[in-house]
């Protein structure tokens, strides 16, 4: 039995666990004795089902909210929330500012599907589930992707509050052999090898430079390269050393197997950072990262964060851009 809870002042409505838990799903995932277990397209057409089912249009805008950016979720007009642990085959979420639930409305006129909180590695999740509602909202007929994450500031120029456009990033993970694409390859998102040179829409950058001047954000904005690091440790100052000397601008836990999923099923993608905290390179600082600084800034910054994603999204879609 589903039902369907009117949320305050949002005009819209909120599924959350227990109302929906009788509908019985069945799980087609598979276990392939040497990978291990993985989605396939049916189990993921599934839940694609589900969603459909709960929310009467198709969204062509994505948003993944980074930690402390659950707020932008608050841009959606007509929300219907619906808690993931309501969602067939869904992971759930264990992390402090990442409620676990997708919001669908409508954000400057578009429809849209926010994730308000993802998957980390370190929540013990292997990438490809970590990545498995990129696929699902592809399957939805999602087009453009925002994803938006907390990361330390490594480069000496970025303050706390400033924002990085990501223009591209490093896989370290992907070095270490670990990848979202690891296993069978299905040709219905994608080909095997994918090119990740133009992972980052480059016109979108240069609007998003535009639209934040426009705002009032220019001197707060940056263009940088993005790695990410299993976590859940914060680093050592030996370890932001090196990420430095590698070219890495800001560092986090996660978004890179997001964007390489999104690219391989031909998303459009756009990604910023929100700097939360800077990068401790100096063995005489007594500073210490703590999550709750991270989330801490993230509030600090959503309302500028809020007009920016409305704003550059409108101008996006009455650009077509990155539409193919
Ligand atoms: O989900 P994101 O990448 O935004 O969150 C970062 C990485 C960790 O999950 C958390 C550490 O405070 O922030
Ligand atoms: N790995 C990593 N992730 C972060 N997320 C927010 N800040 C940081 C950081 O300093 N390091």
């Amino acid at each position: 039995m589903s039902t369907l809870k009117f949320m305050n002042g949002h005009g819209g409505a909120k599924i959350t666990n227990g109302t929906i838990n009788g509908d019985a799903h069945v799980h087609k995932d598979v276990f392939h004795p040497e990978i291990g277990h993985r989605y396939t397209y049916e189990s993921l057409q599934e839940t694609v089902e589900f969603l459909r089912s709960k929310v009467p249009y198709l969204p062509e805008v994505g948003v993944i909210c980074g930690s402390g950016l659950g707020s932008l979720a608050e841009c959606l007009d007509n929300p219907i929330e619906i808690s993931y642990d309501c969602i067939p085959h869904f992971p759930r979420s264990t992390v402090k500012g990442h409620v676990g639930a997708l919001v669908f409305g409508f954000m400057s006129g578009l429809p849209t599907v926010c994730m308000k909180g993802r998957f980390h590695y370190y929540e013990g999740y292997p990438l490809w589930k970590c990545c498995m509602p990129i696929r699902i909202m592809k399957l939805l007929g999602v087009s453009h992707l925002f994803i938006t994450n907390a990361a330390g500031g490594l480069n000496p120029s970025f303050r706390v509050g400033d924002i990085m456009f990501v223009k591209d990033h490093i896989n370290l993970m992907g070095f270490a052999g670990n990848n979202p694409l690891q296993g069978p390859n299905d040709e219905r998102f994608g080909p095997r090898f994918p090119p990740m040179n133009q992972a980052y829409n480059r016109e979108i950058i240069k609007l998003a430079n535009k639209v934040a001047k426009d705002i009032g954000l220019g001197d707060r904005v940056h263009e940088g390269v993005y790695t990410c690091l299993g976590g859940p440790n914060f680093e050592t100052v030996a370890e932001l050393r090196m990420l430095q000397m590698l070219g890495a601008d800001a560092v986090g836990m996660s978004t890179v197997h997001e964007v390489i999923t999104a690219n391989h099923c031909d998303m459009t993608v756009f990604v910023f950072s929100l700097i939360t905290n800077e990068c401790i390179v100096e063995y005489e600082s007594l500073a210490k990262p703590s999550h709750e600084e991270v989330i801490d800034v993230g509030t600090q910054r959503e309302n500028s964060l809020k007009q920016f994603v409305k704003e550059l999204l409108k101008q996006i879609f009455e650009n077509r851009i990155g539409t193919k």
